[in-house]
């Protein structure tokens, strides 16, 4: 499928020196929900605010629906739809005003039914007189999604959506984006919810001092570089591993009742079954047996302190 976003070699050095992007190449196809994630200050949201035109980058170029962010703002803005982390609108004007000015702005003609269409998804319709000063956090939050939404973007950036929001209101935000998804739009999220990337994204970015340290198919993410844990419930507590088992990476867990072993599922021999057979021998008996995947979770610690560990060896 067509790229609807195209980033090449954007870097960005803020102007007090600090480099807050190294050299980013990026490509998301239409359609797509992409996942960025990242540690505090990986530079999530200075990636994001260059593609949105908030931020000058340092160097590169970035093409939105096929356009120049810079030679062809009027019409990447009006392709683009932002929610930022932080709540910025007019407190004092009413819901339903503060919204149809959003449309507005990017140049698209009054158009009430849609305007409607978007309060009534966000649960906004019966605070639609409503200031906006005199809503809750969570629904000025849904304000904010709504004003994202007003011009019909085809191109959907959340900043950490669900930061601090209520259950309630992260499950609609998910249905929305599902449902955005399904209208075609493409959705590109930043967040700290790592399930929540695992549960939605069709890709994940990884970004970490300011470098873009990996770009994959979540599926595929989690194949390569997933790995199992195999947990043995003991008959009887061991005080130690046994000499007899060092060939295999072990950790004792739960006062000495349970046996962890990691493995790497893909490899040709797991080593699963040559345990198995070595705690007959040793006549360490066992109760019961389960294996578990990594997470998502998992693999982005992992990948995000690899560095540090590397440099440290
Ligand atoms: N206007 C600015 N001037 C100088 N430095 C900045 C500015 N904005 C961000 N930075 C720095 O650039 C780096 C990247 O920040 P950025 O906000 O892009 O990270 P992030 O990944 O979005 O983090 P978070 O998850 O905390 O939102 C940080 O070290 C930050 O302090």
């Amino acid at each position: 499928m067509a790229s609807i976003l195209s980033v090449r070699g954007i870097s960005k050095t803020y102007a007090g020196g600090h480099q807050a992007l190294g050299t980013i190449d990026l490509d998301v196809a239409e359609g797509e929900i992409f996942a960025l994630l990242g540690p505090n200050g990986a530079g999530k949201t200075t990636l994001i605010s260059i593609i949105c035109g908030i931020v000058n980058a340092s160097s590169g170029t970035v093409t939105v629906d096929g356009e120049d962010i810079i030679k062809g703002y009027r019409h990447t803005r009006s392709t683009i739809g932002l929610v930022p982390q932080e709540i910025s609108t007019d407190m004092f004007e009413r819901v339903i005003d503060t919204v149809a000015l959003s449309r507005g702005l990017f140049g698209k003609p009054r158009d009430d039914a849609h305007i409607e269409k978007v309060l009534r998804e966000l649960s906004l319709w019966d605070k639609r007189f409503a200031k906006v000063q005199e809503l809750s956090g969570g629904m000025k939050r849904r304000v904010m999604i709504a004003k994202a939404l007003s011009h019909e973007p085809k191109l959907l950036f959340l900043d950490e959506p669900t930061a601090g929001v209520d259950v309630e209101l992260r499950r609609d935000m998910w249905e929305l984006v599902r449902r955005l998804r399904d209208g075609g739009a493409t959705i590109i999220l930043t967040t700290h919810y790592i399930e929540e990337a695992e549960d939605m994204a069709d890709r994940v970015g990884v970004i970490s001092g300011g470098k873009l340290i990996l770009v994959e198919e979540k599926t595929a993410l989690m194949k390569k570089l997933g790995r199992k844990s195999l947990h043995v419930t003991l008959s009887e507590p061991l005080g130690a591993i046994p000499a007899g088992l060092s060939s295999w990476s072990l950790t004792l867990a739960d006062d000495g009742h349970m046996l962890d072993y990691q493995f790497d599922a893909h490899a040709e021999d797991t080593g699963v079954s040559a345990l198995l057979s070595r705690l007959g021998e040793l006549g360490i008996g066992y109760k019961d047996l389960n294996t578990e995947e990594s997470s998502l979770e998992d693999i982005f610690v992992d990948l995000v302190h690899r560095p540090a560990r590397e440099a440290a060896a």
